[in-house]
């Protein structure tokens, strides 16, 4: 059966200053594909994530989005489809649920609602109950506040996660409780989604990838299996 491919970028490339930052990137995702992106430091990581999420420019190659090119009409669409999670939570302002209902009041999710049930479901899974809703994000530590940004992307149903080291800041308990809210997410339809994962933690990688992409230098060094 031919894979159903979900992003793919084609030849990405990217020069700063002279410097080669991303050089002739190919990859694909397909729906299922529980990915690594390991690598040095300033090998390249974030910007390739960044730009799989159009948060930076390419200067060539192509991305495409179950096999179309992404336009800029379509950037709207693949942005609610395709969220990028950073390492540090934005600053985020105001009580949780209101942080967590900010994104239906934007036209792209109007025909969304937010489902304060379903969130609270999600909170048992992480030892929170629905006082935590009230809590206004500068008191939440910053494992919860990586929580809560999670718990806001996937909340929207992305068929992709493109995870930027989300658990470099965290103890080991709220690592592994964000860890929990991704595999929870993959697993109500692992056939129709998939992540991308910077980890420079090879334990963490042994237990969330199926495979890892090894970058060096803005390069693709390796591709290997972890199973
Ligand atoms: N906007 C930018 N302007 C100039 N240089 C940049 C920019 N973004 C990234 N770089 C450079 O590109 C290289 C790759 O950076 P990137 O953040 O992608 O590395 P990384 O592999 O994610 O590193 P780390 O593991 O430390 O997070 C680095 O040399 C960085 O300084």
């Amino acid at each position: 059966m031919t894979p159903d491919v979900l992003l793919r970028a084609e030849n990405l490339t990217r020069h700063i200053a002279g410097k080669t930052l991303l050089d002739d990137i190919t990859l694909d995702l397909v729906a299922g594909a529980r990915l690594g992106l390991v690598g040095p430091t300033g090998s390249g990581k974030s910007l390739l994530l960044r730009s799989l999420a159009l948060l930076e420019p390419v200067d060539s190659g192509n991305l495409l989005w179950q096999r179309a090119a992404v336009t800029n009409d379509q950037a709207t669409i693949y942005r609610s489809q395709v969220i990028y999670v950073h390492q540090r939570a934005a600053a985020f302002e105001g009580t949780v649920e209101t942080i967590l209902r900010q994104p239906f009041q934007l036209k792209s999710h109007r025909d969304r609602r937010f489902d304060r049930d379903w969130i609270v479901d999600q909170l048992a899974t992480v030892a929170r109950d629905a006082a935590f809703l009230d809590q206004h994000h500068e008191q939440l530590s910053g494992g919860e506040s990586q929580l809560v940004a999670l718990l806001r992307a996937i909340q929207l149903s992305p068929r992709v996660l493109l995870l930027d080291e989300p658990t470099s800041a965290l103890d080991r308990q709220s690592a592994r409780h964000v860890e929990s809210i991704v595999m929870r997410w993959y697993g109500d339809a692992p056939d129709r989604r998939a992540y991308i994962w910077v980890s420079h933690d090879p334990s963490q990688a042994d237990r969330v990838c199926d495979s890892l992409i090894t970058m060096h230098s803005g390069q693709i060094q390796s591709r290997q299996t972890t199973t």
